[in-house]
């Protein structure tokens, strides 16, 4: 049996339409939910990110702007044009676009947003929230895939859980959200030693790895949903996952595709959480 085909494509689509109520609500009292993206260097896949949310919040009426420099710019300058925004009222959300330059401190420029305007949820005082469960912004991709998950109607509590990669902006927030709605979760990384015997036992595999193709079918449980957050385009241009589709897809009973899994996901949940935090301000 093949499985299940999660398309997160669609769901986001779905999820907008739901939104235009909250939007029409807003306008009603004259807010416009913005959010300001800081993109430096010219990094191709980040420009192509940066333009989709831009195009994302245009398409449905909201502001948005991104400010482009390049990869010389100081650390003092950029936290410097950060503090002037989280001080203009016009401004709900803003979104510095990662990975910066490496001469940047990314969490120093991180760390300098405001918490209340920190819609990608990176802020150290935005993680501490999360993590003692009363979160103000969830990180877009973790709060996609709940959504997912939510979307498929899979029973987490009690749930083995396995989430491999341990990033700040995916793995760890992964971990506590999938905790607190009741599974039972090991975190995996490069170090892990005999990783298939963590993967084999999961009923739920997120897998952010950077790596594609590195998890097989025969890592897989049958049955097992699985999320492959991974986004890697090969040589010959194509977008691959962390997870190869072909032989996973034999032996899940649900799977994310790459593209149309996870990447629209994480776009509509920075909408998500843009608009509330212009409704946070009425
Ligand atoms: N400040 C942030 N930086 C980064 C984040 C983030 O959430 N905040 N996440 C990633 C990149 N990312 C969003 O910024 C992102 C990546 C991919 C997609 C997406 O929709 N992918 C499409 C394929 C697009 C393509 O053709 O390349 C898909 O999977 O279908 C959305 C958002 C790192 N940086």
């Amino acid at each position: 049996m093949t499985a299940r085909i999660i398309d997160g494509k669609k769901l986001a689509e779905t999820i907008k339409l739901n939104l235009a109520d909250r939007i029409n609500a807003l306008k009603e009292k004259d807010i416009i939910p913005g959010l300001t993206v800081i993109l430096v260097g010219d990094d191709p896949a980040s420009q192509v990110y940066v333009r989709n949310k831009a195009n994302t919040f245009t398409k449905l009426g909201l502001n948005s702007s991104v400010e482009q420099y390049p990869a010389s710019l100081s650390e003092e300058a950029l936290c410097n044009r950060i503090r002037e925004l989280n001080n203009d009222p016009s401004v709900h959300g803003i979104l510095v676009q990662l990975p910066l330059p490496a001469n940047l401190d990314a969490n120093k420029v991180i760390e300098t947003i405001s918490p209340e305007k920190d819609v990608d949820g990176f802020h150290i005082s935005n993680a501490g929230a999360l993590m003692t469960g009363r979160p103000l912004f969830i990180p877009c991709t973790p709060y996609g895939v709940m959504k997912m998950l939510e979307s498929e109607k899979v029973e987490l509590r009690g749930a083995e859980a396995v989430v491999i990669g341990a990033s700040n902006i995916v793995g760890k927030p992964m971990a506590l959200l999938l905790q607190k709605a009741g599974a039972t979760v090991t975190i995996c990384n490069s170090k892990t030693k005999d990783l298939a015997a963590h993967t084999r036992r999961a009923d739920v595999l997120v897998v952010a790895t950077g790596r594609a193709e590195m998890i097989t079918g025969d890592m897989i449980k049958p049955g097992a949903i699985v999320i492959d957050v991974g986004i890697n385009r090969g040589s010959d241009g194509k977008l691959k996952g962390d997870v190869e589709f072909s032989s996973a897809k034999e032996v899940a009973g649900a799977i994310t595709p790459v593209p149309g899994g996870v990447g629209p996901m994480t776009i509509v949940m920075l909408l998500v959480n843009t608009i509330e935090a212009a409704e946070r301000k009425l």
